[in-house]
């Protein structure tokens, strides 16, 4: 790159207009849409579409609700030439679909693009040619006069042409292309010379289209000329203003939306944004960002994954990832910071109420994706993401602290392989952690009972370190017992810190989960947690997992009453 890069760029002129209104302006109905990708999305692909794609993408287009599609260049290529003749000979247009079709101001061209819509009942018949100064200069080595001239030849053509088929319902398009890099007062001459000739009214509109051809200014300047334009054109009210952004500095969106502040009527655009060079503006983007503003765009994207399946069929382009609404990943979220808010956000989301789940613009679910791949884990998770995934997925609710405790676990993990973990994979930590810890006891078997005075009792066969022993105790309560029972096996003192308990799922699959944290004789605990049909047994193996846990720490062996340790010892050698 340049040291001095002002020897070779410039920047872009102010348009100058002090008095500028669209600042003020907000979109609160959707813009007419024109999908160009027959044509401008399909000139620049490596290998255009063939009939069978061209197909594809007009049905689905259809399907979305565009009631204008440029189908194709039909005096350029016998592709779209052909596919302009099967659309209208097979009746595949309905009544209500204006086909769209481009020329140069070429006599010849004009004829051709003319035979090929003989007999559609709707049809845009789209001009243009390049009107900015180094074009005039470069590839037409005309002055202002000869490029209007071309102009409006080509308008009177197409007028003369139209007459003859007067059982199509024709709309003139006229685009000086380059328009954003026109002189603006070149630019208003040349439209109002065309427009001379085809002398629209509220009536009989004509769409005039100004051209980003080469996005080439920020998009507040091409709000600016978009507003000029619109203020000074003559026959302002019976034309339908267009925009054709393309997305060279990646601000089409933006150009397309301050666009329709300043005045404009109407978008041409593609399907993600496919087109010539950086591309054309992405329809799908603006059409969204209108709904999240509450303004339906008239566009159905309900079935997203599908659209992003269709354009990488036709276009065989990748969608990114990223993309706006669409992408994979556009609806997930790996840090813990965004986790933990995105669950508190559904949690608190009322049905039918104003969205407002954090780092989610829209809800996933109004384009057809699920709430699955929202929260998804990686060394950038924390507890709030894991837990949402095990209440999802495994309908675990887990306490607090032994989400915390279990977030450890987790990103020790993801910090060692330094990837994504699965659900099934944080599922599978977490019982290998809490569930599956047999070891040194195991509970076979137990009785509930009470003694002489009406105590609770319990009787449990234990295996430890594989050798079954008998333990019982009295206690206040089954776990209560438990616990005392254990103490005496093991001669260390075990508390509970916590015990919680909740149903999984409901009727006579029901299954009761119990998390118990145990405390040891050092003072630290650590949780176990088991699933049965019964809450007892749930809870009591739970506890023993706790308990394994603690031992697996060597937290049994630090304290205690060493005689009992040593009959223990001597017990299970
Ligand atoms: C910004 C856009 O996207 S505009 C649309 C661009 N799309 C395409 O070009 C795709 C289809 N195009 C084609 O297949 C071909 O260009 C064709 C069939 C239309 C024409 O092909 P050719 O006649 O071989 O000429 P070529 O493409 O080289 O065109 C250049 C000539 O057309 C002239 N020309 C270019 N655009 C226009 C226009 N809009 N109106 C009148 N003349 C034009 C040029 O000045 C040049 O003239 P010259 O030969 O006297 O120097
Ligand atoms: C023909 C015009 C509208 C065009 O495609 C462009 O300028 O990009």
């Amino acid at each position: 790159m340049l040291k001095q890069p002002d020897t070779k760029y410039r920047s872009f002129p102010q348009v100058g207009l002090r008095d500028r209104t669209w600042p003020d302006h907000v979109i609160d109905k959707a813009p007419a849409w024109c999908s160009v990708d027959l044509r401008d999305g399909n000139q620049a692909l490596i290998e255009p579409m063939d009939g069978e794609r061209k197909r594809r993408m007009f049905h689905a287009l259809l399907d979305i609700g565009f009631k204008e599609i440029e189908v194709g260049f039909p005096a350029a290529s016998q592709t779209d030439y052909d596919f302009c003749r099967m659309l209208i000979e097979e009746n595949l247009i309905p009544d209500d679909v204006y086909i769209q079709v481009l020329t140069q101001a070429r006599p010849e061209l004009i004829e051709r693009t003319f035979e090929a819509v003989r007999g559609a009942p709707n049809v845009i018949l789209h001009l243009y040619n390049s009107t900015s100064t180094v074009q005039r200069r470069v590839v037409f080595g005309m002055e202002r006069d000869g490029i209007t001239e071309l102009a409006v030849e080509g308008a009177k053509q197409v007028q003369a042409l139209a007459a003859e088929q007067p059982e199509t319902r024709w709309l003139f398009q006229y685009s000086p292309e380059s328009f954003t890099q026109t002189e603006l007062d070149y630019a208003l001459e040349i439209v109002d010379a065309v427009n001379a000739v085809w002398q629209p009214t509220p009536e009989k509109p004509v769409i005039i289209n100004l051209p980003a051809t080469v996005e080439v200014s920020t998009p507040n300047i091409h709000a600016d000329q978009i507003e000029w334009f619109a203020r000074n054109v003559q026959r302002r009210d019976g034309i339908i203003l267009s925009v054709h952004p393309h997305n060279d500095r990646g601000t089409a969106v933006a150009a397309a939306e301050l666009a329709v502040m300043a005045g404009a009527d109407r978008i041409e655009g593609t399907l993600f944004g496919n087109g010539e060079r950086t591309g054309n503006v992405d329809l799908v983007t603006l059409a969204m960002n209108l709904y999240t503003q509450g303004v339906h765009p008239g566009l159905y994207f309900d079935d997203i994954n599908e659209v992003v399946r269709l354009a990488e069929y036709c276009n065989q382009l990748p969608i990114h990832p990223r993309h706006p609404y669409a992408g994979e990943l556009v609806f997930t979220a790996f840090s813990g910071s965004h986790q933990d808010a995105i669950k508190k956000g559904f949690a608190a989301q009322a049905k039918d109420s104003t969205w407002e789940v954090p780092y989610l613009p829209i809800d996933p679910k109004d384009v057809g994706r699920s709430y699955e791949a929202v929260i998804r884990i990686n060394s950038q998770s924390g507890k709030g993401g894991i837990s949402y995934l095990m209440e999802r997925d495994y309908g675990m609710t887990m306490p607090r602290r032994l989400q915390i405790e279990f977030s450890h676990v987790i990103q020790k993990v993801t910090d060692d392989t330094g990837r994504e973990l699965t659900a099934p994979e944080i599922w599978e930590a977490f019982r290998q952690e809490y569930m599956d810890v047999t070891r040194p006891f195991e509970l076979v078997d137990y009785r509930e009972g009470t003694d002489a005075d009406g105590n609770d009792k319990l009787t449990a066969t234990i295996r430890d370190n594989g050798e079954e022993r008998i333990i019982a105790a009295q206690g206040n309560g089954p776990i209560d017992a438990f616990v005392a029972a254990l103490s005496k096996h093991t001669g260390v003192d075990l508390q509970v810190a916590d015990y919680t308990e909740h149903a999984t799922n409901a009727g006579a699959n029901a299954q009761a989960v119990a998390y118990v944290e145990m405390r040891g004789p050092d003072g630290s605990s650590l949780f176990g947690v088991a699933r049965h049909g019964n809450i007892v047994t749930a809870s009591l193996h739970a506890l023993l997992n706790a308990v394994n846990r603690l031992a697996g720490r060597s937290v049994l062996d630090d304290a205690g009453d060493e005689e009992l340790k040593a009959a223990r010892k001597e017990t299970t050698a």
